[in-house]
């Protein structure tokens, strides 16, 4: 039986701060400490989980194995520097959009042993992906352990290079939304087809709740499968021929990504 993970500090029990909860709970947690202010957080105490309100309310005795910063990199200033005493051999591990190894050392002081991460909302159905980067005082069972963590919501892939983080936010991070938006879009194109709404928002969603399925159960490439749907001189060949047009999705794609990008590097500048 897999070892319960060790006593955790979660600052920011949101959107992403609950989905990695949950995904905790599955594998098997001793104590967790949630420090969120709102009221919906309250909702995530339980037998193993205590949320309180501000740092000044954790418990004295209180020493985590890790602490998980998931809160907006807006309130990070605030948020983070109330957590210095607590971070001791803790592996600290970041998801905030645009926070620096660097930055966090800053807070959490030179010796801190710091995992910047970048997962999605997928982590909500332990689909998400995580990319990684461990700072220079991770020991390698605090990168183990951050992991662990990190995997309990999804797949985990670390990277060496700190600077990849801001395009990963960009293309994985953000990633759900296009995707969401693709399915936005298409409903609002059927309804411009004269299909009644109710039945326009179940195309769309099912077409891309299956097409992502069948992504996941197939070895073909996403390419491969697109070709399977284009007939030669058939219908999606004719809608595609304008998707494909160079300055249509290829060229938004390409800027989309490359925007998304330098924000996350605007982020990361203060
Ligand atoms: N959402 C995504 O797709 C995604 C993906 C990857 C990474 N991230 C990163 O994950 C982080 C959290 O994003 P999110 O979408 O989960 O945001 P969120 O849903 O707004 O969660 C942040 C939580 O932190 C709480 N909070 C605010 N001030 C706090 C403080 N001083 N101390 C403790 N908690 C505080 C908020 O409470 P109130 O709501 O009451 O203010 C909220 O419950 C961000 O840094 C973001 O860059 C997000
Ligand atoms: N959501 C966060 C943002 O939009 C980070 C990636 C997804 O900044």
């Amino acid at each position: 039986m897999t070892e319960a993970l060790p006593p955790l500090l979660l600052l920011g029990g949101g959107k992403m701060g609950s989905a990695m909860l949950a995904g905790w709970r599955e594998r098997g947690i001793s104590r967790v400490v949630v420090v969120d202010p709102g009221a919906q957080a309250a909702s995530l105490a339980d037998g193993h989980v205590v949320v309180v309100a501000s740092v000044d309310a954790i418990p004295a005795d209180f020493a985590p194995g890790a602490i998980i910063l998931a809160v907006k990199p807006q309130v990070a200033s605030e948020a983070v520097a109330p957590l210095r005493h607590l971070a001791g051999g803790a592996a600290i591990v970041s998801i905030m959009a645009g926070k620096t190894i660097a930055w966090l050392a800053s807070q959490f002081g030179a010796g801190a042993a710091v995992i910047r991460a970048m997962p999605n909302t997928p982590a909500a159905v332990r689909m998400g992906i995580t990319v990684a980067c461990a700072g220079p005082n991770v020991a390698p069972d605090q990168r183990d352990l951050a992991e662990t963590l990190l995997a309990a919501v999804g797949a985990v892939a670390f990277v060496e290079d700190e600077a990849l983080l801001d395009p990963v936010t960009a293309v994985s991070g953000g990633g759900p939304a296009y995707v969401f938006l693709l399915a936005e879009l298409l409903e609002a194109a059927a309804v411009e087809q004269g299909i009644p709404p109710e039945l326009a928002r179940d195309l769309a969603r099912r077409t891309v709740i299956g097409s992502g399925a069948l992504l996941a159960a197939s070895p073909e490439p996403a390419e491969a499968l697109r070709r399977a749907v284009t007939s030669p001189n058939g219908t999606t060949e004719r809608a595609l021929a304008v998707l494909m047009e160079r300055s249509a999705w290829p060229e938004a794609m390409s800027k989309a990504i490359a925007a998304a990008t330098e924000r996350s590097r605007e982020l990361a500048r203060g």
